[in-house]
């Protein structure tokens, strides 16, 4: 029979084993049951972009690290999985203009908030009220979810959760948006911009949603999980009882079989190289959870018409992220105080010509031993360098008086986001072959790759099921209303 006419899926492949895919495989369990087999491909370590480094004896995160206290996915797998968060640990923010520090938070809220009025006026606190407003038509795709709604393209997703505004703030850079809405260039330059590099390696002509994104990635209450971030994807590939096969997919070919009653079925047969050489397998459904993009990977579509292309266009941005157990150099950042005084722990910089860092933040492991104490500058302690291109061994030496170890990650880490953004790449490739990543075009996070898995296992049920009534529905949030 076709499978569209079978109870459930026999089978489903994942491909890519970050947070996206194994959010995907936890999704599809819970759409199509126990029933179905699940294959999630992963050629090199579980997690993707969230991964960690170990520095003497302990863990660092070295990708994603920080997670919004409102990203209701991301808590709800820590829940489901038993995973505790990790012990909060005290920050401090400062501003580098590449010669010294412009700006450096104080410990006392009245003192910051009084500085930020003087300079600023009320920006700062404009600027967290657009942030929460943008913030709560956000959650409206909780509701959405929960209710079983789901979204066939990124746009339409968007406009759900804010209507034309939301596709405006993707066609718009965020120094466009934010001198619209009355903000300075002296603020954008100053404060805006520090973030969006911090955040994205960046200018402040990203798109706004991204932007908005940054933004928010100051809020209070961030917080990372025990143990490493990654140990949500390898809890998740435990919960939803998926098989890992680890092998890099090279392509994904369209078969059709004649089936008993004399109709043809369609397959996708994935291709893949693992250890042990090559196989393939016939899947009824295929989701896509790696970004179809130059470097990220290289899967030929073939038998598809339409043809899917390998690549999108678009390119991805390189953040280099090196962790250094040393002793910082005072004086690179300008400083005459002790360094035994000196508690800042996040240095964000400003877009200087000359400045070759995007920040310098001292890192706490992924699990806070009991009785754990913040070294102070005065010791020798990880710190974490995001920049765009690889340190040399002059910058370490300007940054450190010392050092005993030094690891470097070069991330392909987030796409280049500069708008207009061209079509959005579909979440629906083919019939039953879904782009999870499709949605990291307009933003990229852990929550939003866990949204996008949650939007592509519903699409796959609605569409396998012929639900149409659950797809692209308008006015949900109107529909909705007080239904919670
Ligand atoms: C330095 C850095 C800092 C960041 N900080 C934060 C942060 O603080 N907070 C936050 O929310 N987000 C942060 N992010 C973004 C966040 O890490 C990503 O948005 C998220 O991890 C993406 O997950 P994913 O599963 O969609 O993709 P990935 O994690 O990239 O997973 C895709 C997986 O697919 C695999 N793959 C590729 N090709 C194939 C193939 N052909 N066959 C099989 N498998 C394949 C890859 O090996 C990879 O494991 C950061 C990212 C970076 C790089
Ligand atoms: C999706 C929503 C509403 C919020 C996510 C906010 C968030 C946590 C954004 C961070 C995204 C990101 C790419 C951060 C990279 S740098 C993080 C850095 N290590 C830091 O600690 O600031």
């Amino acid at each position: 029979s076709a499978p569209e006419l079978q109870n459930q899926p026999r089978s489903i492949a994942v491909v890519g084993g970050g947070i996206g895919g194994m959010a995907a495989a936890f999704y599809l369990r819970q759409e199509f049951g126990a029933g179905v087999g699940i294959d999630v491909f992963e050629p090199d370590a579980v997690g993707g972009r969230l991964a960690t480094v170990k520095i003497g004896d302990h863990e660092y995160e070295t990708g994603g690290s920080v997670i919004h206290p409102l990203n209701l996915h991301m808590k709800h797998f820590i829940e489901k999985l038993g995973i505790r968060p990790r012990e909060d640990v005290h920050s401090k923010m400062a501003i580098f203009d590449g010669k010294e520090l412009t700006f450096e938070e104080s410990d006392w809220f009245l003192v910051n908030f009084l500085r930020m009025l003087w300079r600023y006026g009320f920006s700062f606190l404009r600027m967290q009220m657009w942030v929460e407003g943008i913030l709560d038509k956000f959650m409206r795709i909780y509701q959405y979810q929960q209710y079983g709604y789901s979204f066939s393209t990124v746009d339409r997703l968007l406009h759900a959760m804010g209507g034309d505004s939301f596709l405006t703030l993707v066609n718009q850079t965020l120094e466009e948006v934010m001198m619209g809405e009355g903000f300075s260039q002296i603020f954008l330059n100053d404060i805006v911009a520090p973030i969006t590099r911090v955040k994205y390696g960046q200018s402040v002509r990203i798109n706004a949603f991204v932007g908005y994104v940054s933004l928010a990635g100051t809020d209070s209450g961030l917080w990372a999980v025990d143990g490493g971030n990654k140990r949500v994807c390898s809890g998740l590939l435990y919960h939803s009882k998926s098989e890992l096969i680890t092998a890099r997919v090279t392509s994904i070919s369209l078969k059709l079989r004649p089936s008993k009653t004399g109709t043809t079925t369609t397959f996708y047969e994935v291709n893949y190289v693992g250890e042990s050489g090559s196989a393939h397998t016939l899947y009824d459904i295929v989701v896509i959870a790696t970004p179809l993009h130059q470097g990220k990977s290289d899967i030929t579509f073939t038998g598809f018409s339409p043809p899917i292309p390998s690549h999108y266009p678009g390119r991805y941005h390189q953040t280099v992220s090196t962790l250094v157990h040393g002793l910082l150099n005072m004086s690179y950042l300008g400083i005459t105080e002790p360094a035994s005084q000196f508690t800042v722990t996040d240095i964000l910089t400003t877009d200087t010509r000359g400045c070759a860092i995007n920040s310098l933040s001292s890192l706490d492991p992924v699990h806070i031993p009991q009785g754990y104490q913040q070294p102070p500058a005065s010791q020798a302690k990880v710190w974490k360098v995001f920049s765009q291109q690889p340190l040399s061994q002059e910058q370490l030496r300007d940054m450190f008086l010392s050092w005993d170890s030094v690891s470097e990650t070069r991330w392909l880490a987030y796409p280049s986001y500069r708008p207009p953004q061209r079509k959005t790449p579909p979440f629906i490739l083919h019939n039953r072959l879904y782009y999870l990543n499709a949605l990291e075009c307009v933003a990229s996070a852990m929550e939003l790759s866990a949204m996008a898995a949650r939007n592509v296992a519903l699409l796959a049920h609605h569409r396998w099921h012929q639900q149409a009534g659950k797809i692209d529905q308008e006015d949900l949030h109107i529909r909705l209303r007080g239904e919670l």
